[in-house]
């Protein structure tokens, strides 16, 4: 589904006394439908300049690809790209700031199918209702603010606004980190039943190595820039080949001596 070659990008700061900095360098990755691809590494290893290359809301450095679809999007313009929009979208991690706090659920969740027109008024609320009811929320919930209604049920009303646009890849941006542990596994589970039934590509962005190799089929590890590892979960739990990795896993082993691995 998503295919990204040589992706890099540089920062130029200064007027007098120019300097530059490589927040990414020379990634390349792959997603398939329906495929989790976890990307870990620490804060500040270029995670989310990475997710705005992705998204083209950040230019990248001359060199690079990337093709959504078998089509090569790298060149395309704003406009070109307004279609692809609602098929690639970003879940963050502070769900209270992707709500509109001034709009209630119904407003927050039909707005994006009106943004794009894709139906009339009548039908976007029966596709509201019925997204509503798929992600584990009561209607009652519609006429609330965002204040209103608890951490993880904003986390779903954001599932469901994203569905609401059919998309083909979701990057999640560490989308349980500001969750209570139980609610995180609800949300988790959540997220994997919504992939299989609309086939959605999901690039999850996380820190935590133990989330990621439990939610991901593959992990790509992100050190300063670079992808230093990349393979199946369990190759690079088990077999982590290059330093950082290797320490991101005694970490994790140090915190859970009993995880067999
Ligand atoms: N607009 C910018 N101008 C200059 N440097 C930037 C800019 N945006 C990000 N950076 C730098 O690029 C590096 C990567 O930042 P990025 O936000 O992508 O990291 P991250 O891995 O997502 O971190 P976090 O998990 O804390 O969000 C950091 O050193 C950051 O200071």
């Amino acid at each position: 589904m998503l295919q990204i070659h040589g992706l890099s990008k540089t920062f130029h700061s200064g007027w007098l006394n120019k300097q530059s900095f490589q927040a990414v360098r020379d990634v390349s990755f792959e997603i398939a439908a329906s495929e989790t691809l976890g990307l870990v590494g620490e804060s500040g290893c270029g995670k989310s300049t990475l997710s705005r290359l992705i998204l083209k809301l950040l230019p990248a450095d001359p060199g690079g690809r990337i093709v959504v679809d078998g089509t090569d999007i790298t060149a395309y313009s704003m406009k070109q790209m307004r279609p692809l929009r609602r098929r690639m979208q970003i879940l963050f991690q502070h769900p209270d700031s992707a709500l509109n706090p001034r709009q209630t659920i119904l407003r927050s969740l039909l707005e994006p199918i009106a943004l794009h027109r894709l139906m009339g008024r009548e039908e976007a609320e029966a596709k509201v209702l019925e997204l509503l009811e798929l992600v584990g929320l009561h209607r009652d919930l519609l006429t609330r603010f965002p204040h209103q209604i608890s951490g993880g049920q904003v986390q779903r009303v954001v599932i469901a606004r994203a569905l609401t646009l059919e998309p083909r890849l979701l990057i999640l941006d560490e989308p349980t980190s500001m969750l209570d542990v139980s609610v995180q596994a609800q949300v988790m589970e959540l997220l994997q039943s919504v992939q299989r039934q609309f086939d959605i590509a999901y690039l999850f962005i996380s820190h935590d190595l133990e989330l990621v190799s439990h939610a991901c089929s593959r992990i790509a590890v992100m050190h300063q820039g670079c992808i230093v590892e990349h393979g199946s979960s369990e190759a690079v739990m088990e077999q982590p080949q290059h330093p950082y990795t290797q320490q991101l896993t005694n970490a994790f082993r140090a915190l859970d001596p009993l995880s067999g691995r």
